[in-house]
């Protein structure tokens, strides 16, 4: 694969002079002078339909400076499609997205500002893992020596001389991310970047990414798994059925807290808290757990639990606030947005795309047909 005009092409880092280039290069994994800023990303009513199929609906979010921003979401949420989209290898439907305020293909300098990997190392298997980062240097016009530094920077300088088609699943990812380094870049987009990671992989990966944003990149990660970004992420976008489920930071996912609450006579505090009209399932550990109303963002109050319970002479052997889990929240909210995504569906017939409610004055760029349109 080659690095595209784009220069974040599938599979490929970005190329292009790295920040810093020349005399006094910063040390793998830090930046010359220090600090650089960021760029943000905005997407304005994204939509992507591929013939008949809706991989995206009317999508809007930001990514800023400074932070790792999670993708998250299912299997054929619109994750990819929406990262191609910020990239300029996916042309919308309708919508826009900018980065640093104008679209990819117009930004000065793109492949050495921007880094994606997409799909993997993509590299020839006969290839040393040097060897492909040298290409790819080569075809962006990159100082030969920053090869050397990203391999370092991602662990694989040992292994850089040998053939790629020897690289474990890990080494795959981590050749990924060293050729999205190579252009030294303010944006980082990384589609799943924890795939095949061993959890010393993983460990190594969240802080890989924190020191990115700390130096003041933007980073934004795609997953399905949302425990491999849990301790990563400053905020995090969900995608499912090609919506955004939740835009926000990951604790605001979890809702308001409910209370926990237990008895050595279950039966008769369950009828306590349904007599005072508080719904409440059983845990894990077997004890009552009494959620807020679905949709309500007003946290249960234990209060009102204990003086329930006192009314109706129920002793307590239990009682404290607690939050959802985040993977359950996580994977309800999927379901709501997938349920409600095919009624709207059930009820609409296929059509073309509809107009975006707000459009930007972001004028759309021309690009390229992208070989995944043309097919
Ligand atoms: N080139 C294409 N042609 C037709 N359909 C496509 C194309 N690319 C994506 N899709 C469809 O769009 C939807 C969203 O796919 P996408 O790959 O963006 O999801 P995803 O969230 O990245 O999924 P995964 O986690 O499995 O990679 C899916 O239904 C997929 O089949």
């Amino acid at each position: 694969m080659a690095a595209g005009r784009h220069g974040a092409g599938t599979g490929t880092g970005t190329t292009g002079a790295p920040a810093g280039a020349g005399a006094g290069a910063a040390p793998p994994g830090t930046r010359a002078g220090g600090a650089r800023g960021g760029l943000r990303v905005e997407a304005a009513g994204l939509t992507k339909r591929f013939g008949t199929v809706r991989a995206v609906t009317d999508v809007s979010f930001s990514v800023e400076p400074g932070q790792v921003t999670g993708f998250l979401g299912p299997n054929g949420a619109g994750k990819t499609t929406t990262l191609r989209m910020v990239l300029g290898l996916v042309r919308p439907t309708a919508g826009t997205v900018t980065v640093d305020g104008r679209p990819y293909a117009r930004l000065d300098r793109p492949l050495s500002r921007v880094g994606a990997a997409l799909d993997g190392a993509g590299a020839h298997p006969g290839r040393s893992g040097r060897d492909h980062l040298r290409w790819l240097a080569a075809a962006g016009g990159l100082p030969v020596r920053r090869c050397d530094e990203v391999l370092e920077l991602t662990g694989l300088a040992d292994a850089g001389g040998r053939k790629v088609g020897g690289f474990s699943l890990g080494m795959q990812q981590r050749l990924a991310l060293a050729a999205a380094m190579l252009g030294d870049p303010d944006l980082l987009v990384l589609d799943e970047p924890a795939n095949g990671l061993d959890p010393a992989g993983i460990a190594w990966l969240r802080g890989f990414l924190r020191t990115l944003a700390g130096e003041g990149r933007t980073v934004l990660v795609s997953s399905h798994v949302l425990s491999e970004v849990e301790q990563t992420v400053d905020r995090v976008v969900v995608l499912a059925a090609g919506h955004v489920a939740y835009d926000g930071v990951l604790g605001g996912l979890a809702g308001p807290t409910g209370v926990l609450v237990d008895s050595p006579d279950r039966p008769a505090l369950a009828a306590a808290l349904a007599a005072e009209g508080l719904g409440c399932t059983g845990d894990h550990s077997g004890a009552l757990l009494v959620r807020p109303p679905e949709g309500s963002p007003v946290p249960v109050d234990p209060v009102r639990v204990g003086a329930a319970a006192a009314r109706a002479g129920v002793a307590l052997s239990h009682l404290a606030p607690t939050s959802q889990r985040l993977e359950e929240a996580f994977l309800r909210l999927v379901q709501r947005t997938e349920q409600a995504s095919a009624a709207a569906r059930r009820q609409q017939p296929p059509g073309p795309a509809p107009a975006r409610p707000t459009t930007p004055a972001q004028p759309t760029t021309p690009q390229q047909p992208t070989t995944e349109e043309v097919r």
